[in-house]
């Protein structure tokens, strides 16, 4: 669980409906792009929507690890780097894939691998919000966001007192 205020659940339909929807986006701003450069692990899952949009088939990671316990962000680790052929260029015609940015420290990390790369994300939080050139849906920096991978069905307690017991 999350120690933030409020929360915002996404369940996979509406995942699914809001990475389509940043896929038309980006349709519409470049036909051509060179490939998609996922930032794992959540941005795995709008990548392959997105790839899978725009037919685009070159897919590279870049391996990145901060949040440990859920929601304590500690020092970012790059895991994996990105490919040097695909570094040309600084990365011009280049698609930044993640599922969210929050304080911007990963979207930051990433832009200064690839400077001239487009930067998509589906959701994204005030802080990070400048370093990203495309996304859907913005909450509130006080909102953790619940992704479809990290849920499962669960017991919802009644709303009113005295329901149960
Ligand atoms: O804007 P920031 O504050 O840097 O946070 C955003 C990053 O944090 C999460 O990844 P995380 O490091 O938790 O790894 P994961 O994708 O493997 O879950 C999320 O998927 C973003 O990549
Ligand atoms: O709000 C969030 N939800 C899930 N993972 C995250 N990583 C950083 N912020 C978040
Ligand atoms: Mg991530």
């Amino acid at each position: 669980m999350s120690t933030a205020e409020k929360s915002f659940p996404v369940s996979w339909e509406q995942f699914h409906r809001d990475a389509r929807a940043l896929a038309w986006r980006l349709a519409g701003q470049r036909d051509d792009w060179k490939a998609i450069v996922c930032i794992t692990r959540g941005g795995l899952v709008p990548a392959a929507i997105i790839a899978r949009e725009l037919g685009t088939r070159l897919i590279e990671t870049v391996c990145i690890a901060s949040y440990h316990d859920y929601d304590r962000q500690g020092e970012l680790q790059v895991l994996k780097d990105i490919a040097p052929n695909l570094r040309d260029d600084d990365g011009d015609g280049i698609l930044i894939v993640d599922d969210l940015t929050d304080t911007g420290k990963t979207a930051a990390l990433v832009r200064a691998m690839l400077p001239k790369a487009h930067f998509a994300t589906v959701y994204a939080k005030p802080k990070g919000r400048p370093l990203v050139d495309t996304f859907i849906t913005e909450v509130s920096q006080d909102t953790w966001i619940y992704f479809p991978w990290d849920l499962g069905l669960t017991f919802q307690a009644p709303i009113g007192k005295g329901s149960i017991g």
